[in-house]
């Protein structure tokens, strides 16, 4: 990748009760820069104070209305951008992580997770991924697809794919090559999206708040689902990837 870190912003539909009291819409977006208006327009004496401020991202997803086909960042736009290039980056052996951050409701994990009909990053990501790993015609290499699934939560690591349940406490290690890395955390092998899919719903039973849960206790809970592959060439290692959401 030429940049280390990229930014991306997007931007969502009005929901429900914002239709209903008349919000405004006080943002723009054109190619990578974001355009926020004051609310209160720019037409009396004091205008200057509240001029348009632009910004410039790697990325500025405009998805407000989908009607607007020229403007409009459909989930397959926003994979395409963001995604691919990670998982391009992945087979050749670099470790990605792809962070989605905002407040609530601004569409996180609609961007992250999608719904079935609308996926998003991660689903496609997985696709993509095995479907390069099944089409591999290179007899001399092979992959292997394993997910991992903690909690942090009051500083605790907490296995969430621990297969015999337990709630113990892991110690956060250093290893001299490969970094920090969570002793003891399990590994389970992966084929598809679908298996990805149902680690993570057996994994956010086992957190300490639920994940929907929106109060200041699920503020404390952090969970990191990570992918490794791992790249073996014929009788040598040539490169593990880690992908972390
Ligand atoms: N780009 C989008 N297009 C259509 N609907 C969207 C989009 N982004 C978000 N939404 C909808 O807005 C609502 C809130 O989005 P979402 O649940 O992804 O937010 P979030 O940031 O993950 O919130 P939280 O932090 O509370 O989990 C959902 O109903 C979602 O379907």
């Amino acid at each position: 990748m030429t940049d280390k870190v990229k930014v991306a912003v997007r931007v969502r539909p009005f929901n429900r009760r914002e239709v209903d009291i008349g919000k405004q819409c006080v943002v723009d977006m054109k190619d990578c820069q974001t355009v926020l208006y004051h609310p209160s327009g720019t037409h009396d004496k004091d205008s200057h104070k509240r001029a348009p401020k632009t910004f410039a991202f790697d990325h500025s997803f405009w998805s407000i209305d989908e009607n607007v086909k020229e403007k409009f960042a459909c989930q397959s736009t926003v994979y395409a951008r963001c995604g691919k290039e990670v998982l391009d980056k992945a087979f050749q052996g670099y470790n990605a992580c792809i962070f989605a951050y905002g407040q609530t409701g601004s569409g996180k994990s609609y961007t992250m997770m999608g719904t079935a009909e609308q996926k998003g990053i991660i689903p496609r990501l997985c696709d993509a991924l095995f479907e390069q790993i099944t089409n591999n015609q290179d007899e001399s290499l092979s992959y292997k697809c394993v997910v991992s699934y903690m909690e942090i939560y009051n500083e605790k690591v907490h296995d969430l794919l621990d297969p015999k349940g337990g709630r113990q406490n892991l110690r956060v290690r250093e290893h001299n090559i490969l970094g920090p890395y969570v002793d003891g955390l399990s590994s389970l092998a992966v084929s598809n999206f679908q298996d990805i899919d149902n680690l993570m719903s057996e994994g956010n039973k086992s957190r300490t708040v639920a994940a929907t849960n929106m109060n200041s206790e699920s503020s404390r809970s952090h969970a990191v689902f990570s992918i490794i592959l791992t790249t073996t060439m014929t009788d040598l290692q040539s490169g593990v990837s880690e992908f972390f959401f």
